[in-house]
């Protein structure tokens, strides 16, 4: 099949856990209603960004969200690419997405490589590695229609690591996200756009939408971009889904015409994972 409709679902997400989840199972339902076929959530879904909260809010794998998710991508035979969710190892915290197929089984999950250690003056400050643990993997799962790469937020920002997900065979990048009012106005557009181009792929950005009522007031701005740099699909700060057709075909003809991926000077330069 070379063609598929991906759904982002931008949640308002609040301190309630159990309405956190609550919605996602609703905005998850409505998605299938219009003919999702792979679901994707925003970064850390269940709970609000920040270190208290995701420290109390840490599940194990399986637990209560995840276990929603599989019976929801079961039920619905939905893939659901879920965001991410503070995952609680045995003396660690993970911030990790788990990706269901339609059976509702595992068939990928990625803890988040890069933290999220900033300090804009003035603005935000934020030190994610206090309480969350650095992923080692590059993740790319492979689905009935194509591989599709997964990273979260801060990831999209080392080019590397997407390029690395594109020789890796991702004609589609999933991003769970959640930029801020600072960064997001600088940088979310551009960033979403250059990958999507640089790699030749469908770039597909998940964000909660803005709470100002929450202590991280994420952009929002959903988007999912096609391999030429054109938006397929965008929304504002507010709740949302947005919908989007990925056609395969168009990441071929683009990859034919613009062969960036076979361009590249290997004989020169290289990138390998260790
Ligand atoms: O890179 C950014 O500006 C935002 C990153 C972020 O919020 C995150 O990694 O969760």
């Amino acid at each position: 099949m070379k063609k598929f409709k991906i759904a982002v679902c931008q949640i308002l997400v609040t301190e309630d856990k159990g309405r956190n989840l609550k919605k996602a199972e609703a905005m998850i339902r409505e998605a299938k209603s219009q003919g999702g076929e792979v679901i994707v959530l925003p970064e850390i879904f269940n709970s609000p960004y920040n270190n208290d909260c995701m420290t109390q809010m840490a599940e194990d794998y399986p637990g209560e969200s995840t276990n929603l998710l599989s019976s929801l991508a079961k039920d619905l035979q939905v893939y659901i690419i879920g965001g991410s969710i503070p995952e609680k190892t045995k003396d660690k915290i993970y911030n990790t997405s788990f990706i269901f197929n339609r059976e509702g089984e595992l068939i990928g999950s990625h803890r988040k490589m890069h933290l999220f250690d900033i300090d804009v003056k003035g603005k935000i400050t934020f030190k994610e590695s206090d309480i969350v643990d650095y992923g080692q993997q590059v993740t790319v799962v492979d689905t009935e229609y194509c591989k599709i790469g997964v990273a979260i937020c801060y990831d999209m920002r080392f080019p590397e690591l997407m390029r690395l997900m594109a020789l890796k065979g991702a004609e589609v990048i999933v991003v769970p996200a959640a930029f801020n009012t600072t960064t997001g106005p600088a940088h979310w557009h551009e960033t979403i756009k250059v990958r999507a181009i640089d790699n030749q792929v469908y770039f597909v950005a998940a964000s909660p939408a803005r709470n100002m009522e929450s202590s991280y007031h994420a952009y929002g701005f959903s988007t999912i971009m096609s391999p030429w740099g054109e938006v397929v699909a965008t929304t504002e700060e507010k709740e949302d889904i947005i919908y989007g057709e990925v056609d395969l075909d168009y990441v071929a003809k683009v990859r034919q015409e613009l062969p960036l991926l076979k361009h590249r000077r290997t004989d020169i330069y290289s990138l390998e994972e260790q």
